[in-house]
């Protein structure tokens, strides 16, 4: 479960986080909807502890992001925005090194990736250099990195930002499976259809603040309005930053 209350961050005159307060709890995925500028990966990483904020705090799994980043980063898995990859290492290799920073060895990392592997479905494409892989194969290493410590968390910011339609498609049903698991799932958007498709809660995010949350289905309800798109024009007041 990932907490922020009353989060606040300002870089000089600009007011990042303005008393930020929401939940994304275990079991759901929560979509951070918001334009540009809005917060969202400062948000992010004041929960995985790289930003100190002015005011308020982060927790994850009720332990607080500022006073134990070490031990919140143990209970996040982060999916980045670009695959770096070694081309002449294998997918596995790539696995087992993160494996390694979070401290597994022997036969305890073995397993642990063996699993994630099994898991990910990639036993075809683990053993060889990703030189030359697909997008969606190296999304999948850049997930199996992620989770290879079986996090109970997963941060993902702006995950489908240019990725293919079928790499998309993969990494949805990775999520799903990944909530039917328990976990927590946040992430980051302004891609208003994405949120609405995959979100069981989404947060509505402008300067800093949560303007308003809730599902999509809750929030269409709310509004009065038959489609999401609707619905957030009638919260927000304007889709201006906010992509379709
Ligand atoms: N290191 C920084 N120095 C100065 N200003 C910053 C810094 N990081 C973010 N900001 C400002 O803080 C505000 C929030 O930025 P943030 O990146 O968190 O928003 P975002 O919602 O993730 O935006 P986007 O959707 O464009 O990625 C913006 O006005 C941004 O210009």
């Amino acid at each position: 479960m990932i907490k922020t209350e009353g989060l606040a961050k300002a870089y000089k005159d600009v007011q990042a986080l303005n008393g930020l307060s929401f939940t994304a709890d275990d079991g759901q995925i929560t979509g951070l909807l918001g334009p540009n500028g809005a917060g969202k990966t400062t948000c992010l990483r004041s929960i995985y502890g790289l930003i100190k904020a002015d005011a308020g705090y982060a927790e994850v799994d009720q332990v607080n992001a500022a006073e134990n980043p070490l031990e919140v980063r143990r209970r996040i898995g982060i999916f980045p925005d670009k695959f770096g990859l070694q081309e002449r290492l294998t997918a596995r290799e790539h696995v087992a090194y993160f494996a390694a920073l979070h401290g597994l060895q022997g036969q305890a990392l073995k397993a642990a990736v063996d699993r994630v592997i099994a898991d990910l479905d990639m036993q075809e494409i683990a053993d060889r250099r990703t030189a030359g892989f697909s997008q969606g194969q190296r999304m999948k290493v850049a997930l199996a990195q992620a989770i290879v410590h079986q996090p109970q968390n997963l941060i993902l910011d702006e995950p489908s930002r240019g990725l293919d339609v079928m790499s998309t498609r993969i990494l949805r049903q990775l999520l799903y499976r990944l909530r039917e698991q328990g976990r927590c799932i946040l992430f980051s958007s302004h891609v208003m259809q994405e949120v609405a498709a995959l979100c069981d809660h989404v947060v509505i995010m402008v300067a800093g603040q949560v303007k308003a949350e809730g599902s999509p289905q809750a929030l269409c309800e709310r509004t009065g309005k038959a489609s999401f798109e609707d619905a957030f024009v009638t919260l927000i007041g304007t889709e201006e930053g906010i992509m379709l």
